[in-house]
């Protein structure tokens, strides 16, 4: 079996523009075949406050309103996206952009209204695993954004770690998946301030501890949600850290496991 790696970049490390050329330099020289997922939600967050929109979150995702909607599209779909994917190209990286929409990648619906109506959400209900499939044997690396759609013209804001964790598991029956969580710090860490808190190991024990000790917050909510779900259904590796664990296996960083 090939195998795949699915790396996903924050949204701290896309805005600082230093930041965002060193973690394209890793991924651009990866070996083997690989797709980027890119979040951005910190510059989705600030465009609307430009705008006078105001930005809310529940539990790490973001409430979409019909406004809303249209800022991360040109945000995440639009700027984002097509910025990453000219980078890639310079670095001799032959990047395909894309939203879910695009060639029907990854299929949707809008989140049922429950306690919380979170809009214009959208809840993956599969991957085009063929043609994804079909994109990485041609010797593109598919970059995706945190947008998919429902087959009936909506487009959906979807968590970015989600995706990266949708496309690990779809194409899990094709290849060997990893899944890797970059972003600024070094893991998942006991005190979200001090860098040499890292928790290197975690496993469902520890993980549910964290949680009760309230040390697991924010974004960190649906990563971590998601590494459990992907490791449940047969994904062979997880790892949260700062993009540096991609050039070397002494960086430290967090490896999750069941
Ligand atoms: N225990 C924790 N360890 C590391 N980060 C944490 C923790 N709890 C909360 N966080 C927060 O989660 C954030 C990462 O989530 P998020 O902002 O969604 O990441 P991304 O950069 O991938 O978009 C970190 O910037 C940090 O502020
Ligand atoms: C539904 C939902 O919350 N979507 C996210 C998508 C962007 C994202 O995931 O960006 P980061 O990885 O930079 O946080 C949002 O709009 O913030």
């Amino acid at each position: 079996m090939d195998k795949v790696s699915i790396v996903k970049i924050g949204g701290n490390v896309i805005e600082d523009e230093v930041a965002l050329g060193k973690f394209l330099d890793l991924f651009a020289s990866l070996d083997g075949l690989k797709i980027l997922v890119h979040g951005g939600g910190k510059m989705a967050t600030q465009l609307a406050s430009k705008l006078g929109i105001e930005s809310k979150m529940v539990g790490g995702r973001r409430i979409t309103d019909a406004e809303t909607l249209q800022v991360i599209t040109m945000v995440y779909a639009g700027l984002t996206n097509k910025n990453i994917v000219a980078q890639l190209q310079a670095r001799r990286c032959n990047a395909l952009g894309l939203s879910g929409a695009d060639g029907d990648t990854i299929q949707a619906h809008k989140r049922p209204v429950e306690s919380i109506d979170y809009g214009f959400a959208g809840d993956v209900d599969g991957i085009n695993s063929t043609l994804v499939t079909k994109f990485l044997e041609t010797g593109l690396t598919p970059v995706f954004c945190a947008m998919t759609h429902d087959g009936n013209g909506q487009l959906l804001n979807t968590n970015a770690d989600t995706i990266a964790a949708e496309l690990a598991i779809g194409l899990s029956n094709v290849f060997e998946t990893i899944l890797y969580y970059c972003f600024e710090k070094k893991g998942v860490l006991k005190n979200v301030e001090d860098d040499n808190s890292l928790v290197e190991h975690l496993n469902s024990a520890t993980y549910r501890q964290l949680l009760a000790d309230g040390v697991i917050a924010d974004g960190m909510l649906p990563k971590l949600e998601n590494c459990f779900r992907v490791l449940n259904k047969n994904v062979g590796k997880v790892c949260i850290g700062h993009p540096s664990m991609l050039a070397s296996e002494n960086e430290l960083f967090t490896t999750i496991t069941l």
